[in-house]
Formats: structure tokens, sequence, C-alpha cells
């Protein structure tokens, strides 16, 4: 077995080493060379910082080169950009190779979930593109903390041959055949994340905070449970468990994102200083499209997205939240009489 990761950020890398401890060799592809040729001495400072590579994580700026030979490709971009970097993949993976969607995110004008994208982009059947999600800080990772993980495809048999080649001491995957739900779940978890952050850092307390877990969750079973997701899927680690940790660790990149937006930076001030992708500024937009089309309410959503557009200060999201009718805790519950 030899796996390839497209992507050479702080989950590519860590994903890879992941793969390579569980006995894969793995290449990466790197956009720039010189991060190419670090990796290749054993590093990755900017990403994954204090941390050797195994040896057996190679890396290469050749897309074709990287995935050549490879049953596993591993997909670890920003959402946006997966479609132009993979393009030149399309048709070009052997016969048995599985896609493996390791990004959080949902397509802008398409509403494509990232492995509804690799299906599309690389040539694919369904049936072979998974996707991991979980709760799964890469620094933490890297430093070999243990968590869990879900990878998810249609086939049961697929997503235990991913699972077999991530698992480590450390790294312990649970499977899941509900695609849509796991990977809806680590999409809006980020949303969610950003708009904690945002309270936070508007001085809010913990009390808000899990306000706004507690009725993001509600907003992400409402969509999910509309587009077809299992109910189960929100209470498992990709759900309740990626939404937890997220929102509660100062190492997450969305929740910091939304923090600098609630102190009063503008979005680019904030995006110049994430220390990487901040799926939630851009997904918020294509996450509400696809609520607006299945008729769901996601009022925090609606909030990000009014204040990442620059539409609504965080005050002003906050009054227009707290104003809204009265009703019931459920999921599909209506406003009060
Ligand atoms: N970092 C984490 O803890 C986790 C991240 N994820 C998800 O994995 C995905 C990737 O995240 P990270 O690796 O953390 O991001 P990152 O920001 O650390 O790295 C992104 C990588 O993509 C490359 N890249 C950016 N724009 C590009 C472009 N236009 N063309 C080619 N390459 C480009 C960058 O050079 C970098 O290698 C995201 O969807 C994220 O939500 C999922 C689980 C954990
Ligand atoms: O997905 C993640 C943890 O599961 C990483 O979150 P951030 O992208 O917000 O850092």
């Amino acid at each position: 077995m030899r796996a390839a990761v497209i992507g050479s950020g702080a989950w590519g890398t860590t994903f890879a080493s992941l793969l390579a401890q569980a006995g894969t060799p793995t290449t990466i592809w790197a956009r720039r060379r010189e991060v190419a040729e670090e990796i290749n001495a054993g590093t990755n400072e900017r990403y994954v910082p204090g941390h050797r590579l195994p040896s057996t994580v190679r890396a290469t700026t050749s897309r074709s080169q990287a995935v050549y030979g490879a049953q596993l490709v591993a997909v670890a971009l920003p959402s946006q950009e997966a479609r132009s970097v993979l393009g030149s993949l399309g048709g070009t993976l052997g016969e048995a190779a599985v896609a493996v969607s390791l990004m959080k995110g949902v397509e802008l004008g398409t509403g494509l979930r990232m492995s509804e994208l690799l299906t599309q982009v690389l040539g694919l059947p369904p049936g072979r593109v998974a996707v991991v999600s979980g709760p799964n800080l890469a620094d933490e990772i890297a430093a070999g903390q243990p968590t869990g993980t879900v990878v998810a495809a249609q086939d049961e048999a697929v997503a235990r041959l991913v699972a077999s080649s991530c698992a480590t001491a450390t790294f312990r995957p649970y499977t899941n055949t509900d695609v849509l739900g796991v990977e809806l779940c680590g999409a809006v978890k980020n949303v969610i994340a950003l708009a904690v952050g945002a309270a936070t850092g508007h001085g809010m307390g913990d009390n808000s905070r899990a306000t706004i877990i507690s009725r993001g969750l509600v907003e992400i079973t409402r969509l999910g449970l509309a587009l077809g997701a299992r109910p189960e899927t929100f209470a498992g680690l990709a759900g309740v468990g990626d939404l937890v940790a997220t929102c509660s660790s100062p190492l997450s990149r969305n929740q910091a994102f939304g923090r600098r937006l609630g102190e009063g930076m503008s979005v680019d001030q904030a995006a110049a200083a994430s220390r990487g992708v901040a799926e939630g500024a851009r997904s918020a937009r294509a996450v509400l499209d696809l609520a607006l089309a299945q008729g769901v309410e996601m009022p925090i959503t609606a909030g990000v997205v009014a204040v990442v557009e620059g539409t609504a200060t965080v005050a002003e999201v906050t009054d227009v939240l707290l104003a809204r009718p009265r009703k019931a805790e459920g999921v599909h519950a209506p406003p009060h009489e």
C-alpha cells in the first residue's frame, strides 16, 4: 500500500505522518518547492512546528508523481481551492484507488460537499470516495495526543480500509456510512466556531459560548436531516465531538478568526493574522445557500455570513438573535404563537 496526500499544510502533513506511522509510505504534494525540500529533510516547521516527520513521508511538487501508484489519495487543501488544484488529476488515479477528503468546507457557488467535488473532479464513482472528520486539531495529533475520528464511506469496506491505513496507537478511527452527515458536521462546525470566537472577542462569556454551541448543533442537525443525514451522526465524534473541540480550543483557527472579528478587526485583517485557512469564513455563505434552498432556518450561520460579508456588526447580529420569537427547544419547533 502507498498513499498520497495533496496539500502540505497542518492537516495534510499531520495526516501523512499518521499514514506513515500506520505502515503506509506516503508522498505529499506541496505547492512550494522549499516546503517539499524541507519535508524531505524531515520537518515542516511552518505548519507542524517542533515535530520530526517519519522517514517514510516524502514530498514532491509534482501532482502526478505524488499520486502515481497510490491506492489512497487524501486531499487536505482549503475547500475553495480544491477544484483548481485537483483539475489536472482528473481520470489519472489507479483503477482501485480511493480518494479521501480531509477537508471541512462546502464549495461556494455549487454547494458541493468535498466528497462530491472529489467524485466530480477526479472522475471517480462515489463509492470510491471517503471522508475523515472528527475532533482532530492537527497540533495535538502531531504531538501524539490521543483522539478519535470518523472515517465515512458509502461502502463500509472502503471505510474500514481507510481506517486501517491511518489507525495508530493514539489515533482511533470509527467507521460510518453516513458520508453526508459526517461531512456536513465538519463544514458547519467551523461556522459555529467562528460565531463562538466572535462572541468571545466581543466580550461574551461561557454561557453565551455554550448557548451558541447548543443552538449551533440544532442548526447542523436541522440542515443535515433536511439533506438526508442520519440523526445519530450528530451525536458522534464528527458532530458533538468536533463541535466541542473546535469551539473550546484556543488552537482553532476558525474560533481565532471569529475572535478577531469580535475584537473589531476587518475580515482582511483577520485573514492576514490567521495561522492557516479558516474554512468557516468562506463556507458560511455556501452553507447558508444550502439551507435557504431547503427552507431550513440557520440564524447563527446567517449572522456569521452577515458579519463576514460586512452587512452587520457582531453587536447587531447578537441583538437580532436575541430578539427572535421564542420557541420550544426541538430541532423543528415552530415559534410560540
Ligand atoms: N488543521 C487542522 O487541525 C485540521 C484541518 N482540517 C481541514 O483540512 C483542510 C486543510 O486544512 P489545513 O491543512 O489545516 O490548512 P493549512 O492552511 O494549514 O494548509 C493549507 C495548504 O494548502 C495549500 N494551499 C493553499 N492555497 C492553495 C492553492 N491555491 N493552491 C494550492 N495549494 C494551496 C497551502 O500551501 C497549504 O499547504 C481544511 O479544509 C481544514 O478545515 C481538518 C481537520 C483538522
Ligand atoms: O477541524 C479542526 C479540528 O477538528 C480544526 O479546526 P480549525 O480549522 O478551526 O483550526
